[in-house]
C-alpha cells in the first residue's frame, strides 16, 4: 500500500519547492513530479512539512504532590492532531533509580502512545550508582540527561553535583539539558513575597525575575565549557538567558536554546489577571515575561542564536492548580501547549514575517532532530526517512477553545486566540493519524520509541580542541632555576 501526496509545496529547512511526496510503508520512496500511489491525498494549496518534534514534554509525570493530567494516550494524541509526530520526555527517577525510572516511562508510554516518543533522564542527586547508570541509560537509546537548577528541596542538583554529571556526559558522548534558573534566590525571593502577604500567582512571576534566569544560564555554560561538553538550555525565557547564549556562541561554544510557545506568545500581564484560576493556570517556570524579553526570543529563532521551539507541555487541571491557592508556592508548576504549538508559531510567527516558512521548520522539527542525533529519520522530508509528515493548510484557521481541545485538561492557556495553520493531515510513519474534519481517536499502542545513540562527534571535537589547550606545566631548563630553595 503506498500513498502520494498531491500538489502540495515541500517545505524543508532550507527550501520550498513544488512536489509529490510517494510513501511506500513507513518511509518516504519518492519526491518529485507526477508520482502515482495507491491512496491519494490532495495537498492542493498547503505546505508538505516534517512532524513537528516537541522535545520537552512531561507526560504523566509526578510533580509538586501531584501528577500532570495529561496522559500518554490524550497528549501523543493532541500531538498528532496539531501536527506534532513525536514527542521527547522528561524521565524523573525516585533517586539514583535511573533504569527502574526507565522502565516504568517505557512501560506507559508503550502501552498508551499513538506518536513516536523518546525520552531525556534527569539527573536529580548524585552517587556512583548514578554516575554507573547514566551508562546505562546511554545504552537504552537516551543520550541526553537534565539537570535542574530550581526546584530547590525537590529536583535541584548543586554546581559539583551538575559539573561531575557533565564530565560524564561528556565521557558518554550523551547531551546535558538545563532547567537554568538560581534556585536558592528563588527560594529565598518566594518567602519574601509571603512574609509580605502577596500570596497570588503574581508572586511566582515576582519571585522568578529574568536576572534569577541569566546568572544560571551563565553559570550552565561556564560549567559546560569546564567540563568539554555542549549544552542545551531548555524554556529559554528572556534576554538575559538569550544573551548569554548568544555570547557563548560567538566564542564558538556548543550552546543550544529552546524558547517555548507559551513565551512568544503570552506575556506576564497574564498573572495580573482579576480572576485567580485564569492566573494559576498560567503559572510556569520560568514565568511569562514582557514584550522586550519575547523580541528577543523571536530575534534568537530568526538569526540562529536560539534552535528549537517547545512547549514543556506539563498539564494540570484548574482543581490541581488549586492546590496553591493560599500560598503560590504550591500552585504546581507547568502549563500546556503540545497541541498548538504549529499553529501558533505559524500565526505568530510566519503570518507577521517573523519566521519564514524554512526557519518555521527549522525550529519546530529539523534542527531538534539534528541536535538528538535521530535527523534524518525524523525532521526531514527526503527519501528513507519516516514519513513523519504534516500537511499544514495556511489558509485554515480556528479559534482555540478548551471546549474542543484533545488535551485532557479544562483550560487552554491559548484559549480564544485565532490562529491559522492547521493540519490537513497528520501522517506518522506513513499512516495517516489525523485528517481535518476527519473523525480520528487515539491509537494507544501505536507509537514506537525513537532510539537516540550517543552522538560522539561533537563530544569528542570538544574533548580533542580541549586536550590541545589545556593547561601544561612549563618545561623549565635547571639553569634556569633558583639554587637551594
Ligand atoms: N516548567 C514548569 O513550570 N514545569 C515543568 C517542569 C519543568 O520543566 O521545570
Ligand atoms: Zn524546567
Ligand atoms: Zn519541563
Amino acid at each position: 500500500m503506498s500513498i502520494v501526496i498531491k500538489g502540495g509545496t515541500v517545505v524543508a529547512a532550507d527550501r520550498s519547492y513544488e512536489a509529490d511526496v510517494l510513501i511506500e510503508g513507513e518511509r518516504i520512496a519518492a519526491i518529485g513530479p507526477y508520482l502515482s500511489g495507491d491512496t491519494v491525498l490532495d495537498a492542493a494549496g498547503t505546505c508538505v512539512m516534517p512532524g513537528g518534534i516537541d522535545p520537552h514534554t512531561h507526560l504523566e509525570m509526578p510533580f509538586m504532590g501531584t501528577t500532570t493530567a495529561e496522559t500518554w494516550e490524550s497528549g501523543t494524541f493532541a500531538a498528532l492532531s496539531g501536527g506534532t509526530t513525536m514527542v521527547v520526555d522528561f524521565v524523573i527517577p525516585e533517586g539514583d533509580d535511573l533504569i527502574g525510572a526507565l522502565d516504568a516511562w517505557e512501560a506507559r508510554a508503550k502501552r498508551q502512545a499513538s506518536s513516536d516518543y523518546s525520552f531525556h533522564m534527569c539527573i536529580t542527586g548524585w552517587s556512583e550508582a548514578t554516575f554507573d547508570a547514566m551508562e546505562l541509560v546511554v545504552a537504552r537509546g537516551v543520550n541526553s540527561f537534565k539537570h535542574f537548577m530550581a526546584y530547590k528541596g525537590a529536583l535541584m542538583v548543586d554546581d559539583d553535583q551538575m559539573f561531575a554529571s557533565f564530565q560524564r556526559c561528556a565521557a558518554l558522548g550523551a547531551l546535558p539539558l538545563v532547567h537554568a534558573e538560581n534556585g536558592d534566590i528563588v527560594a529565598a525571593l518566594q518567602q519574601k513575597f509571603l512574609a509580605e502577604g502577596i500570596r497570588g500567582p503574581e508572586a511566582h512571576a515576582y519571585s522568578r525575575p529574568p536576572e534569577v534566569e541569566g546568572e544560571a544560564v551563565n553559570r550552565a555554560i561556564m560549567i559546560a565549557d569546564a567540563a568539554g561538553v555542549p549544552v542545551y538550555i531548555v524554556h529559554v525565557s528572556c534576554e538575559q538567558a538569550h544573551e548569554a547564549i548568544r555570547r557563548a556562541r560567538q566564542k564558538g561554544m556548543r550552546v543550544y536554546g529552546e524558547p517555548l510557545a507559551q513565551h512568544l506568545a503570552l506575556d506576564e500581564g497574564e498573572y495580573a489577571h482579576p480572576d485567580w484560576d485564569h492566573a494559576a493556570q498560567r503559572v510556569m517556570s520560568p514565568p511569562f515575561r514582557d514584550k522586550l524579553h519575547q523580541d528577543s526570543l523571536w530575534a534568537g529563532l530568526s538569526s540562529g542564536s536560539l534552535q528549537v521551539v517547545a512547549t514543556d507541555h506539563c498539564a494540570f487541571t484548574t482543581a490541581q492548580k488549586r492546590m496553591g491557592l493560599t500560598d503560590f508556592t504550591k500552585i504546581p508548576n507547568g502549563t500546556g501547549g503540545l497541541e498548538d504549538r504549529l499553529p501558533v508559531l505559524w500565526t505568530k510567527g510566519v503570518e507577521t514575517g517573523r519566521l519564514t516558512p524554512n526557519e518555521f521548520v527549522a525550529v519546530t522539527s529539523t534542527n531538534i532532530a539534528r541536535i538528538l542525533n535521530i535527523y534524518p529519520k525524523k525532521g526531514a522530508i527526503a527519501p528513507g526517512a519516516d514519513a513523519d509528515i504534516v500537511v499544514l493548510d495556511p489558509k485554515a484557521g480556528k479559534t482555540i477553545r478548551a471546549s474542543a481541545q484533545k488535551s485532557a485538561i479544562d483550560y487552554n492557556v491559548f484559549e480564544g486566540v485565532e490562529v491559522r495553520g492547521l493540519p490537513r493531515f497528520t501522517l506518522s510513519r506513513g499512516e495517516v493519524v489525523y485528517s481535518a474534519g476527519g473523525n480520528a481517536t487515539p491509537r494507544p499502542g501505536r507509537g514506537r520509541f525513537v532510539s537516540r545513540p550517543a552522538f560522539p562527534a561533537a563530544n569528542r571535537a570538544l574533548s580533542t580542541w580541549k586536550a590541545l589547550v589545556a593547561p601544561r606545566a612549563v618545561e623549565r631548563d635547571p639553569a634556569h632555576m633558583p639554587i637551594g630553595v
